[in-house]
């Protein structure tokens, strides 16, 4: 393939800036990393934050996105990651690319660092935390997930495989990861909805079993909304939605960045 002069430096620096070349009929588009292109916008953090503060530090502290495909992704994760991915971007008649309905939401180890003014609030405050659900370092081992929002339809899904290190009774998943996954994409839901919350109360129903190493979906809903309080319901369910793992519903309050962080 016989490629310009242009297109090669493009895809050069792409490569070096990490950056994606996506090519329309005639045109070809340079975009941001993905991760920062779709953070969604809400009040304490930007994607243009995000986006900043990543450049201003690059090429020495890319943040990591822990929700892309790694090699430890089975086939499950694959296509259903590939599914909704597929939704984020769609073409145009023009042979162009536009937004899609869904929005894959990036996931750090420290959210914190990359909101705004997070660099320096990351450091005074547990320098050394990391979020529970991204602290395991060896892939496939513990929670392997992805989320995707819909703005429209107030509806947020998560692709969920569950590591050899998330074992309760032999060979299934312990109740209290799949507790911390309900809690993890209502509350990220809740947020993306309605700013900084705080789980009030989370009421689960265990039906049945969810086999250690297996991918499955998790959806969350908006039920509603009233003054501070958001509502929201979950399905875990198997990737095909023909079995019922697990449901629960959650109650999350809006509070200020304040008492998030303790002042
Ligand atoms: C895109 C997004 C990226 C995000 C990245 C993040 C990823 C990580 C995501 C991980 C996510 C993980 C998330 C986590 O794990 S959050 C960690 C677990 N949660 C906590 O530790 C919360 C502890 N509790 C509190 O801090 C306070 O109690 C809160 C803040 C919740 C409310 O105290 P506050 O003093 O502020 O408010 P209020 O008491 O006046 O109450 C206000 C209203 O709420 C009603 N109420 C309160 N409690 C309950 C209850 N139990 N059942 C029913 N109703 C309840 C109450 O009646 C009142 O209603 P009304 O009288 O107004 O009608």
């Amino acid at each position: 393939m016989i490629r310009s002069r242009a297109q090669q430096i493009a895809r050069g620096l792409c490569q070096i800036m990490g950056r994606e070349l996506l090519k329309g009929n005639n045109k070809t588009i340079i975009r941001p990393p993905t991760q920062t292109r779709q953070t969604p916008q809400h009040p304490w953090s930007s994607s243009s934050s995000v986006r900043t503060i990543s450049m201003l530090h690059w090429p020495f502290t890319q943040p990591r996105d822990f929700s892309l495909p790694n090699t430890s992704w089975d086939s499950d994760m694959r296509q259903l990651y590939e599914h909704y991915n597929s939704m984020c971007e769609v073409d145009t008649e023009d042979g162009g690319k536009k937004w899609g309905p869904w929005r894959r939401l990036p996931s750090y180890n420290r959210s914190l660092k990359y909101a705004t003014g997070g660099v320096y609030l990351s450091k005074i405050i547990h320098s050394k935390a990391r979020l529970f659900t991204r602290s395991i370092k060896e892939q496939g081992a513990a929670f392997e997930y992805v989320m995707f929002v819909n703005k429209e339809e107030q509806k947020c899904v998560c692709v969920f495989q569950a590591g050899h290190l998330l074992e309760g009774p032999p060979g299934m998943v312990h109740g209290g990861a799949i507790a911390t996954m309900i809690d993890t994409v209502i509350g990220t839901h809740a947020t993306y909805l309605s700013g900084p919350v705080m789980t009030a109360n989370l009421n689960i129903n265990y039906c049945s079993p969810i086999p250690l190493g297996s991918t499955v979906l998790l959806t969350s809903s908006l039920d509603k909304e009233e003054g501070r309080k958001t509502f929201l319901s979950s399905q875990v369910t198997s990737t095909d939605g023909t079995k019922l793992h697990t449901e629960a519903t959650g109650l999350f309050v809006s509070v200020t960045m304040g008492h998030l962080v303790g002042a």
